[in-house]
């Protein structure tokens, strides 16, 4: 689905990625972690052609994504910050996103499991953190792409939202999409991931499951598994 060969990008003279190597496989979840900084959002960016590397090639279904961007429309992507403006309630904004799209959409569908129906006309500026995310989940999955990114989407969500998002990610999986994400809670990235993917200095250091990861950390637990790996790695 997405592959991507010898990645290559500077902010200034902070080197983020460094020669970065990555095929995703067709169908699955895959876990992007790595310390703060470690380049995920950087990575995630461009795929998303928001950010432009120096070098190396991404191809998205075997075409390059370089000047053709009419790929993006068949990809969902949740940002770890959404900045939409803050007068427009939620249906206005969910209206906005559709209309902006131009495809069916199943927002209602989605509005009902995360039980949003009481704040639908609020404005996003009365909004909590948690209920923001959960509109911003809404916009991310109403368009049924095959290839879903997820930068951050645990943030702020209370127990029984997590379990309804790990359940919508799990649905979305077992249609055959591919699904990136990152989060920086551990034991959903553990329950949900296919594949672990770790970043550290501007390359993949780590490509496997959550099992491998812990038979190569020789840890017990995921999160002692990837604990291991930055210490070993003074990150
Ligand atoms: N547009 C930018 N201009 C300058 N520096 C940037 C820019 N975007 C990111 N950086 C820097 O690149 C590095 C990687 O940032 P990035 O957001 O990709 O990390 P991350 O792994 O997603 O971090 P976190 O876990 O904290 O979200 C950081 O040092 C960040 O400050």
């Amino acid at each position: 689905m997405v592959n991507i060969q010898n990645l290559h990008k500077k902010f200034g003279s902070l080197q983020v990625l460094n020669g970065l190597n990555l095929e995703t496989p067709e169908n699955g979840i895959i876990a992007v972690l790595g310390p703060n900084g470690s380049g995920k959002t950087t990575l995630i960016k461009s795929i998303l052609g928001m950010v432009v590397p120096q070098k190396g090639e991404i191809k998205i279904n075997g075409k390059k994504i370089i000047k053709h961007w009419d790929y993006r429309k068949d990809i969902d992507y949740l940002p770890q910050i959404a900045n939409f403006p803050g007068n427009l309630s939620v249906t206005e904004l969910i209206k906005m996103i559709k209309d902006l799209r131009c495809k069916p959409a199943r927002d209602k569908e989605l509005i009902s499991l995360f039980k949003l129906e009481p704040f639908l006309d609020k404005k996003l500026n009365n909004l909590s953190g948690g209920s923001k995310q959960k509109v911003n989940l809404v916009l991310c999955f109403m368009f049924n792409s095959p290839l879903i990114i997820l930068d951050e989407p645990t943030t702020g969500l209370d127990p029984v939202s997590l379990i309804r998002l790990r359940k919508l990610i799990q649905n979305e999986k077992e249609k055959g999409k591919t699904i990136l994400i990152t989060s920086h809670i551990m034991s959903f990235v553990e329950e949900i991931s296919d594949r672990i993917v770790f970043l550290l200095e501007g390359k993949i250091y780590f490509n496997g499951t959550v099992a491998e990861l812990k038979k190569a950390t020789n840890q017990q637990d995921f999160e002692h598994a990837i604990a291991n790996i930055l210490s070993e790695n003074h990150a």
